[in-house]
């Protein structure tokens, strides 16, 4: 489910993803989102945060764009509090990303605003965000429960939810509703590091956003191979970056153009025979 872009892209046909993430409390989130989504390759980011993870980002990356605007998904959630710490102006931005119409890569802070999203999402907790989430529905389950069957909650939540559901941990557990589910295991466990979950969900934002066509026909089934596709390349890029060593979460976005590549490559290999 990679995108390289033929002769006749532009930038918004290669897709835009809009982000919101990131807050006063936590402005770094968004940052990281951000430069994954970049490095995976995506057409164009448009940012709609506070003002101090606003101008770290166009610090950081002055190629994006700031405000709302036209997009084909929306990245909301990292970085953002949860309901008691949230502010107004928090609540502005995450009401913006998951009323747009278009498809939605839900983490963090957003997550308890998922009984509002009527577009094809897909959530990525992990194991304490997965219990917080099932609480509010009238399917919950332990935090032991689901340490013990990973994959049996993430199908369980993803029917439960309606959504696709990708459950972090050492191996990530993709369930749809009513679908095949996925188990992705290619990282390291050096990405058990902060921020590393901002990273992947800038990761399947730049897929999403470069594959609305394929997420309108096929819906959750595209959503569920490209949120697989979003899990293999942060664990290649994390084990690029880490060589056997210590990584920050910001090395494996920047290991990302070299992964794609390669799966790129490799594709066309197969392709010529
Ligand atoms: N750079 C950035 O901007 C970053 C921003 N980030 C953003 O932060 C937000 C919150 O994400 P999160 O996953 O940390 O939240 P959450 O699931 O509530 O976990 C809290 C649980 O952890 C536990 N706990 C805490 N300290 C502990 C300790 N020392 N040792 C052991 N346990 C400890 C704590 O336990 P308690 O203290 O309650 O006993 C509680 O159960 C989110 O929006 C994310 O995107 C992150 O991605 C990081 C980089
Ligand atoms: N032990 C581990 N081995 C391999 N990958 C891990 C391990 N623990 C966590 N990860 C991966 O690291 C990322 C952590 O995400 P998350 O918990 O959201 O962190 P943060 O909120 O700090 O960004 C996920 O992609 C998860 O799959």
């Amino acid at each position: 489910m990679l995108r390289a872009p033929a002769r006749g892209d532009d930038k918004y046909s290669r897709g835009v993803l809009g982000v919101a993430t990131g807050s006063e409390a936590f402005p770094g989130a968004a940052v990281l989102g951000v430069e994954a989504a970049v490095r995976t390759g995506v057409g164009m980011v448009r940012y709609y945060g506070p003002p101090t993870p606003t101008g770290l980002v166009l610090h950081r990356r002055p190629e994006v764009v700031t405000g709302t605007g036209r997009v084909q998904a929306w990245l909301v959630g990292s970085g953002i509090p949860g309901a008691i710490e949230r502010t107004m102006d928090d609540n502005t931005h995450i009401g913006a990303a998951l009323m747009a119409g278009v498809p939605l890569v839900i983490d963090a802070g957003a997550l308890d605003r998922l009984q509002t999203v009527t577009s094809p999402a897909v959530i990525t907790p992990h194991y304490r965000e997965l219990e917080r989430t099932l609480e509010r529905t009238s399917a919950p389950l332990s935090l032991e429960e689901i340490q013990t069957d990973a994959a049996a909650a993430a199908a369980r939540a993803a029917e439960a939810l309606g959504v696709t559901v990708l459950l972090k941990g050492a191996t990530t557990h993709i369930a749809l509703p009513g679908g095949e589910p996925i188990s992705v295991s290619l990282g390291t466990t050096w990405l058990a590091t902060a921020g590393s979950g901002d990273v992947l969900g800038g990761i399947l934002g730049a897929l999403l956003a470069s594959h609305a066509a394929d997420i309108s026909e096929r819906g959750h089934a595209a959503l569920a191979e490209l949120a697989a596709t979003a899990a293999a390349l942060h664990g290649l890029a994390g084990v690029k970056a880490s060589g056997g060593g210590p990584i920050a979460a910001l090395d494996i976005a920047r290991a990302l153009p070299g992964v794609v590549a390669a799966l790129l490559q490799m594709r066309e290999g197969e392709a010529s025979g």
